[in-house]
């Protein structure tokens, strides 16, 4: 993305430049980049005759959606889907115990706190009008719970269900025999690949004596940049290596099916993620930084991802972060749940 546009419609100073989704980044709605979209469509095949559709992506994972109520999904028609828009949502956990003491996580699977909880509930009802047909979170459990806990707060009130493919009996065994409920379901599918980037020998360091040991810069510099490793640990760019070819692999094909998506992971994962989608420069990514449970909304349309910033409480009157097809679910959701 042009920094300097962003900086100068933040009104920052350049080197203070912080991507972080706050509300002042809704003013980057117009902002959109363009994408190489090199992904195969996945089949989408009609179950039955309410317009039930079965997914089935490349994983072998089978997904569900209920096409009357997201305005992207208004038929099963791919090549009518295509043209429309989907929102992609990127939501980072809320804090965890470890955030908490300060310490370096990486892939050790830490819980929230309470903090954690009520940033997810918070970072949920702030979502809880934009279409979520399919979640993705890593494998571990402070993406899963604010997924879940995120979810709670959806006006939709659809239920999220953990897809369980690892085996043949972990799947008929979660098996579903109603397609009402299964209509009334939003498949939940654990990644390993959009797990936090692993940290090697600073797991369970903590940062600020870590920052004293081998300096300031030093750490930053493992924190931070781009193609440096921390010790055993790996890089940003090892990170993207599996969390953006997971984005293109699986996720991407089921925006461009018409499914709305959320991803719940991780500060360093979605910073790979983020920096695929706004083609961030290697410099560029060094000053983006996510807070806990702030969700990010985009729109993928036409073959772009166009950012809209973050969504804000749904009570607020001015949700500009919302497309014109937004806000008619939104109003669904009014005329059906009031
Ligand atoms: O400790 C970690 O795993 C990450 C995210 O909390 O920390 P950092 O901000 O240093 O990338």
């Amino acid at each position: 993305m042009a920094v300097a546009a962003f900086h100068q419609a933040i009104g920052t100073p350049h080197s203070s430049l912080h991507h972080e989704f706050r509300e002042n980044s809704l003013r980057l709605n117009s902002n959109s980049f363009r994408l190489e979209i090199g992904v195969s469509r996945r089949g989408c095949h009609r179950s039955d005759q309410r317009n039930f559709c079965v997914v089935q992506a490349s994983t072998s994972q089978t997904s569900v959606f209920d096409p009357v109520s997201s305005p992207s999904t208004n038929n099963t028609n791919n090549s009518k889907k295509k043209s429309n828009e989907t929102a992609l949502i990127l939501m980072r956990h809320g804090e965890s115990l470890w955030n908490e003491k300060n310490l370096f996580t990486g892939c050790v699977d830490v819980p929230l706190t309470k903090k954690g909880v009520e940033e997810a509930i918070e970072a949920g009802k702030r979502i809880s009008n934009i279409p979520v047909d399919m979640i993705y979170t890593s494998a571990l459990i402070r993406a899963q719970m604010t997924a879940m806990l995120a979810m709670t707060q959806h006006r939709r009130r659809k239920v999220p269900i953990i897809i369980h493919n690892e085996s043949e009996q972990a799947r008929t065994w979660s098996e579903i025999f109603s397609e009402d409920t299964k209509r009334q379901s939003i498949p939940v599918i654990a990644a390993w690949q959009l797990n936090e980037r692993m940290y090697g020998e600073l797991q369970g360091l903590n940062k600020q004596e870590t920052a004293d040991r081998y300096g300031k810069e030093q750490v930053h510099e493992w924190r931070r940049s781009y193609d440096i490793p921390p010790p055993n640990g790996e890089s940003l760019e090892m990170c993207a290596e599996r969390a953006v070819a997971y984005f293109k692999d699986q996720i991407e094909p089921q925006l461009l099916s018409g499914k709305n998506v959320m991803i719940a992971a991780h500060g360093n994962s979605l910073r790979s993620i983020i920096m695929y989608l706004d083609k961030l420069t290697s410099q560029e990514v060094i000053s983006l930084e996510l807070s806990t449970g702030i969700p990010m909304l985009y729109i993928f349309k036409e073959g772009k991802f166009i950012r809209r910033g973050s969504p804000v409480a749904p009570t607020e009157a001015g949700v500009y972060a919302y497309t014109r097809g937004l806000a008619q679910y939104r109003q669904k959701l009014d005329e059906m749940f009031h």
